[in-house]
């Protein structure tokens, strides 16, 4: 609570003016009674209009600047509240970003999302209450006390006999509140998870006909969720009546003892209307503590998933031996037998690997589905460190080069290709922020996907719709081939990302590489696309087990030759 509390540093003094002009408030609120007093007892039972009017005319100045002191809290608790959400989100937003896979491994992309939006808004409110609101509950009861001391100690003393019980019981409906929003916020998440997979897997759903089944799934999360709410508010349903049953019989107590009392002439009558008037403050002061304390104990729960993301250990990062001048020059890359295993997994997923690939040279991975390719891949850009062995690109250590240094000269395109909202245009030049016209469509023209593009309604400003949805699974990969070009990267990472094109058009696509003088890496399962490279290597397992060019594997591998095979037809079987 504390670390995201910290929020409100940079506004302490909007803070400080905020709860200036609400103690303001309370203090003319606190006055009114002791006003009433002073009209009954030196007024109306004296019969001094004089005094009536006195004391009426600072009531009303009282309350003309209770009225005006609220309007400029207002400003403030908005302004502080709001800017502290902007600070927290965006804080929170860096942080995400700087995560490695690893850290995303521990929060579900919907928990982020909760986090990131409904439990920042809950701090928020939770804030802008406080200042403007809130914290008058607990000053008013505190004040009220004291107030009733200095009318009458006695009756003041029969009033705050119940006050302990009452701190007591507060406290033991907070610690319970907490534990159950907490619960709220995590089933939040579950629902935000079921809708996130149903929203983007639509097609799916409506494909294999399995829409009750999910309309299913969501109820029983949603109904989770309304059941943990209602659970967690019934114990606030339950914290009014209590409080309202103390504080009434406490104002009880005062009137049977102050009957007494002015029967024997120790009490006034505006005394007694003063305490019970103070009295009927606090109590209206409790009965809205049960509000406040739901939304604390929330904006606990919200606050420490919160500090959670915040405090979370970002484990990739530039070390501080990583030296800025080293950069990816010649595209040179040595895997120095390189061991791996995912973090949280034993199981190493590439084993013992070594090899080199020299400046500019075309190399295909090639290997069954699981064998390690993408793996491999992942950890020349640095998405993962090695966990034995070393990758040197240029002679240097990546773990010595500063990630942004590092990622900057390398083109990756990934297996699943994914184009963002925006125009064509947006999506090319996303690779390269300050890409003019003619790099966009030099990269669009390599990438085989001009002429496509110049079909499209609006060319290069059409709105490619989120994640690409209006186009073909062969035109988004060749967007993202286009991206990854547009960057002149010194080290291109194709991971199967030729898949849906056509051998006329991936022939094209390949030989129009050529011109970038770049070291390129072709993730594969199509033999055709290996023979177009410098050289094969052939992973199985996680190991490497076999590299050379296409004729010489032929010869040396015989899985190889099997796949080779495999993919021919009887004359290539001959051809072996
Ligand atoms: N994030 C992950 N956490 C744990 N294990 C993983 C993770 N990603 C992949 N693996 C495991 O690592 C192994 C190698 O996967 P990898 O994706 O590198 O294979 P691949 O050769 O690229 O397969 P494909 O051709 O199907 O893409 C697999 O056994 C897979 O289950």
């Amino acid at each position: 609570m504390a670390k995201v509390l910290a929020f409100l540093k940079p506004y302490r003094i909007a803070v400080a003016i905020a709860l200036f002009l609400m103690l303001t408030e309370l203090a003319v609120e606190l006055i009114q009674p002791l006003l009433m007093a002073k009209i009954i007892d030196e007024g109306i039972l004296q019969n001094n209009l004089q005094e009536v009017v006195k004391w009426g005319g600072i009531m009303l100045a009282a309350s003309f600047a209770a009225f005006a002191a609220g309007v400029i809290n207002s400003f403030y608790a908005a302004h502080v509240s709001q800017s502290f959400g902007f600070d927290v989100r965006k804080r929170l937003y860096d942080k995400v970003q700087s995560f490695s896979f690893a850290n995303f491994n521990l929060f579900p992309t919907s928990s982020l999302i909760t986090r990131m939006t409904n439990d920042i808004t809950q701090l928020q409110n939770t804030v802008f209450m406080s200042l403007r609101i809130m914290m008058r509950a607990p000053l008013l009861i505190i004040g009220g006390l004291i107030m009733a001391f200095v009318v009458n100690v006695k009756l003041a003393l029969i009033l705050s006999a119940v006050a302990p019980f009452l701190f007591l019981f507060l406290f033991w409906v907070m610690g319970k509140g907490g534990v159950l929003f907490k619960a709220v916020q995590e089933k939040l998440d579950s629902v935000n998870s079921v809708m996130q997979e149903n929203l983007t897997g639509i097609r799916l759903i409506k494909a294999f006909v399995r829409r009750n089944h999910e309309v299913k799934r969501f109820t029983r999360t949603n109904e989770d969720l309304r059941d943990g709410t209602v659970k967690a508010l019934r114990l606030m349903e339950v914290t009014m009546p209590v409080l309202l049953l103390i504080m009434n019989l406490s104002i009880l107590g005062v009137l049977w003892f102050g009957s007494i009392q002015v029967n024997t002439g120790d009490v006034k009558v505006g005394e007694i209307v003063a305490i019970v008037n103070y009295a009927t403050r606090i109590t209206a002061a409790f009965s809205i503590f049960s509000w406040i304390i739901m939304a604390f104990s929330r904006a606990r729960a919200s606050a420490n998933r919160v500090a959670e993301v915040l405090e979370t250990d970002v484990d990739l990062t530039d070390s501080s031996e990583s030296r800025n001048a080293l950069t990816v020059s010649q595209g040179k890359i040595l895997f120095n037998n390189v061991s791996f295993h995912y973090p949280g997994t034993s199981e190493k997923v590439l084993d013992g690997i070594s090899f080199t690939i020299y400046p500019g040279e075309t190399v295909a991975i090639l290997g069954a589905t699981g064998s390690g390719k993408t793996s491999l891949f992942q950890l020349i850009p640095r998405l993962y460190d090695v966990t034995g062995g070393k990758v040197e690109i240029d002679g240097h250590d990546v773990r010595e080069m500063k990630m942004e240094n590092l990622r900057r000269k390398i083109g990756f395109v990934p297996q699943e290709a994914l184009l963002f909202t925006g125009s064509v245009k947006e999506n090319i030049s996303w690779g390269k922020e300050d890409a003019v016209m003619e790099e966009i469509t030099e990269a669009a023209v390599n990438a085989q996907i001009h002429e496509t593009i110049m079909k499209l309604p609006r060319g290069y400003e059409t709105k490619v719709g989120q994640k690409g949805v209006n186009l073909s699974g062969g035109q988004k990969q060749r967007l993202s081939i286009a991206r990854a070009l547009v960057r002149m990267p010194k080290i291109l990472l194709l991971d199967d990302s030729t898949s849906a094109l056509d051998m006329k058009t991936e022939a094209k696509l390949l030989s129009s590489l050529k011109k970038y003088t770049c070291t390129t890496l072709i993730i594969t399962q199509k033999i055709s696309t290996a023979m177009e490279a410098d050289r094969i290597l052939l992973l199985e397992d996680g190991r490497l087990l076999a590299e050379g060019d296409h004729e010489n594997l032929l010869k040396t591998s015989g899985l190889y030759k099997r796949i080779f095979q495999s993919q021919s037809g009887e004359e290539n079987r001959n051809y072996a």
